[in-house]
């Protein structure tokens, strides 16, 4: 098979420089552009040297539409309105469309949806194989333990700008969906003064920032006289970058659809 000219979106930015290590390290991917924010300092930069590895003779653009121009995929981390844009992009050229940005509202996800009728989307909150498969230990745990109260915990850096974190959604989804439960309606994501006593059957969340943590996740099932505690530490963002970059050769021998990283690794 040809290798897969892949475009990394946000490339200057803390996710976009381990994509283009993963794409330019890893077999079957070839690094075809870089784009970045119109008018981020990183545009003009040569991409390979932005992140940190050799020159590539790839120049960081703001020209989204060249840089689509011969690409087969998007590698994207960025920012919910740029995350549209470029699905509805991909929908209307085919192309695969890797989403890993956070903070999505329901229109957003609504927009991606629709535009995957034209093109392959992978989206998910957390593209690290030890997440995903977490994920399916939170959903079996949340099921056999049903009186159990959940509480989900995370860390992250203090540049992260949404909360809770994509992970933690996703983490609570599957504890809902272990509990056959909509999250929307049993979700607790702050608490703050003489809040009464915790409401059976919900799912809390709570948020910590600070310093360059990579991610950190904690899923608690507090029961009575007994607590289990699963947790996920990323220890560097390459782990989403290889899972990025292992989605996007997955969705080549796919149809058109919206997939998720449970879908690549056949979980
Ligand atoms: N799903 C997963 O596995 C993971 C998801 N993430 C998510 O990825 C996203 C990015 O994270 P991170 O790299 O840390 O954040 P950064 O802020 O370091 O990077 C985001 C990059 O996207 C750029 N950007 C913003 N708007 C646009 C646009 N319209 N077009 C092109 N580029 C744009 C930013 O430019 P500028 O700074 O100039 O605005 C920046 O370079 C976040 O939502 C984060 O939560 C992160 C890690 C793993
Ligand atoms: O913004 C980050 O850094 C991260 N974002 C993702 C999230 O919101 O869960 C994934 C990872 O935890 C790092």
């Amino acid at each position: 098979m040809a290798e897969l000219r892949v475009v990394v979106a946000g490339a200057g930015g803390r996710m976009g420089a381990a994509n283009i290590r993963a794409v330019t390290s890893l077999a079957g991917l070839t690094l075809h552009a870089a784009i970045d924010r119109a008018g981020a300092p990183a545009v003009g930069r040569d991409a390979g040297l932005y992140a940190g590895i050799e020159p590539l003779g790839v120049e960081i653009s703001e020209d989204i539409e060249a840089a689509l121009d011969g690409a087969d995929a998007i590698i994207d981390f960025t920012a919910p309105a740029a995350s549209v844009a470029l699905a509805q992009k991909a929908g209307a050229r085919g192309l695969i469309h890797v989403i890993g940005t956070t903070g999505l509202g329901e229109a957003d996800d609504v927009a991606i949806a629709a535009a995957a009728s034209g093109a392959r989307i992978v989206k998910s909150g957390n593209f690290s194989m030890g997440v995903t498969v977490l994920a399916n230990l939170v959903r079996k745990a949340a099921e056999a333990l049903a009186e159990y109260d959940i509480e989900i915990l995370e860390m992250h850096h203090s540049r992260k700008v949404d909360a809770p974190s994509g992970t933690a959604l996703l983490l609570g989804q599957a504890a809902a969906e272990g509990r056959d439960i909509s999250l929307r309606d049993h979700s607790v994501r702050v608490r703050d003064g003489h809040t009464g006593p915790r409401e059976k059957g919900t799912i809390g969340f709570a948020t910590l920032r600070g310093g360059t943590v990579v991610g950190e996740h904690s899923v608690i099932f507090a029961g009575p006289s007994e607590r289990i505690e699963m947790i996920h530490r990323a220890e560097d963002r390459a782990i989403f970058a290889h899972g990025a970059a292992r989605a996007a050769l997955w969705a080549q021998s796919q149809p058109n659809g919206l997939y998720a990283m449970t879908d690549v690794l056949g979980l």
